[in-house]
C-alpha cells in the first residue's frame, strides 16, 4: 500500500515522514477530544487525502485540513487544537515557570499543561532544592534544609518586630533555591529544550529579570482564593498511594502557608505575572494556553517547537 508523506520542517531542514494516524488522533486529544473520535476523526482525514490523490503533503497544509474539518464538527476543539498548533510552530523552546504557595496544585498543573503542549521535560523546583542540599551544608546554608514555610526558623538574625518572620524566611529560602532554578533556565534556553518548571520556589521577582523577560519564558501563580479548599487538597494529596509527605505538618503550618499565598500573589500583581485560580483543571490549563498563545505562539512561523 502506498504511503501519504508528510513534509515537515525542523530549524530550516526539511524532513518527511509517513502519515501517520496515531501522531495526529494524540495531536487531537491534547485539544480535548475523545481519543476514540480523535482516532475516527484521523481516519476520516486520511481516507480524504487518499481521495484527492494526495502522496505528498506539507504539514502547514494538513494542519489547514485538519482544522477545517475540525470547525465543521466541533468548534471548541478546533479552537483548542488551532492554538496548540500555533504553539508548536515557534522556533523557540518554550520555558514555562509555575508557581504557587505549597498545595495550590503546582506539579499536578505542570504535568496536565505539559502534556497538552507536548513537552518532555519537567522538574519541580523541590527536586532543585534537593540537589543543593547535597552540595552545600546545613551549617553553611540552613534555609536550605526546611521548608519553604518554616525557613523562619532558621534565620540567623532577629527579624523586627514588625515585620513578619515567616516572609522574611520564605525570602532567604526562594532568593536561595532561585539559584538552581536559574541555571535550569539558562541550561534549557542554552540547550534549545522546552521545560516546564514549577513549585513554591518560583516567586515573581526573585529570578533574573534578563531570563524572565524573554519572550519564550512565560511565568504563572496559581491561587486558591478560598481557605477550606486550599486545606482539602492536603487531604486530597495524602490520600494518594505514593504520598509520602504527612498531612498533620502542612495543617500545622496552614497559617504561615496562607501568608506566603498572600505574599506570592501580590508579587505576582506588582510584577504582571498571570494569577490564575486553580479551581478546575480545564480552566486553569485552558486559561494557560490562552495566554501562552498571545504572548508566543505566532501563526505564521514554521518550524517545531524543540521539546
Ligand atoms: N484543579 C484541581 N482540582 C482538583 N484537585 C486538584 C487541582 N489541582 C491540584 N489538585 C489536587 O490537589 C492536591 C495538591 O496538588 P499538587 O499539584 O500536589 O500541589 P503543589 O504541587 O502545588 O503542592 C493533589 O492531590 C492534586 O491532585
Ligand atoms: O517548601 C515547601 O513549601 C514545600 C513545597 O512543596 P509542594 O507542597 O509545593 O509540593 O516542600 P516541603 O518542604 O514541604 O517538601
Amino acid at each position: 500500500m502506498k504511503l501519504i508523506m508528510v513534509e515537515g520542517e525542523v530549524s530550516g531542514k526539511k524532513y518527511e515522514e509517513p502519515f501517520s494516524k496515531g501522531v495526529l488522533a494524540r495531536s487531537l486529544t491534547r485539544a480535548e477530544m475523545d481519543p476514540n473520535k480523535a482516532y475516527t476523526f484521523a481516519s476520516q482525514i486520511e481516507a480524504h487525502l487518499k481521495s484527492e490523490g494526495v502522496d505528498l503533503i506539507n504539514l502547514d497544509d494538513l494542519i489547514r485540513i485538519v482544522l477545517k474539518k475540525l470547525r465543521e464538527e466541533d468548534k471548541e476543539i478546533a479552537e483548542k487544537y488551532g492554538l496548540w498548533k500555533s504553539i508548536r510552530k515557534c522556533k523557540e523552546p518554550l520555558i514555562i515557570l509555575i508557581g504557587g504557595a505549597s498545595g495550590v496544585g503546582t506539579s499536578s498543573i505542570a504535568f496536565e499543561l505539559a502534556n497538552r503542549l507536548g513537552i518532555r521535560n519537567m522538574i519541580s523546583t523541590d527536586m532543585i532544592r534537593e540537589v543543593m542540599r547535597k552540595i552545600v551544608s546545613k551549617e553553611l546554608l540552613p534555609t536550605l534544609y526546611e521548608s519553604s514555610y518554616t525557613a523562619f526558623s532558621s534565620l540567623r538574625i532577629p527579624t523586627p518586630p514588625e515585620s513578619d518572620e515567616v516572609l522574611i524566611g520564605f525570602r532567604d529560602h526562594v532568593d536561595t533555591v532561585s539559584v538552581g532554578v536559574e541555571a535550569v533556565i539558562e541550561r534549557a534556553l542554552k540547550e534549545g529544550i522546552s521545560i516546564v518548571i514549577e513549585g513554591v520556589h518560583i516567586v515573581p521577582g526573585f529570578i533574573k529579570e534578563e531570563l524572565v523577560s524573554k519572550s519564550n519564558v512565560s511565568m504563572f501563580v496559581l491561587t486558591l482564593q478560598d481557605e477550606e479548599i486550599h486545606k482539602g487538597r492536603f487531604y486530597s494529596r495524602c490520600r494518594q498511594m505514593w504520598a509520602r509527605r504527612p498531612l498533620e505538618r502542612y495543617m500545622n503550618y496552614f497559617g504561615a502557608i496562607r501568608r506566603t499565598h498572600k505574599y506570592i500573589e501580590g508579587l505576582a500583581i506588582k510584577n504582571h505575572v498571570p494569577v490564575v485560580e486553580n479551581i478546575d483543571v480545564t480552566t486553569t490549563i485552558d486559561s494557560m494556553i490562552e495566554h501562552i498563545t498571545k504572548t508566543y505562539g505566532s501563526e505564521e512561523d514554521v518550524g517545531e517547537i524543540k521539546s
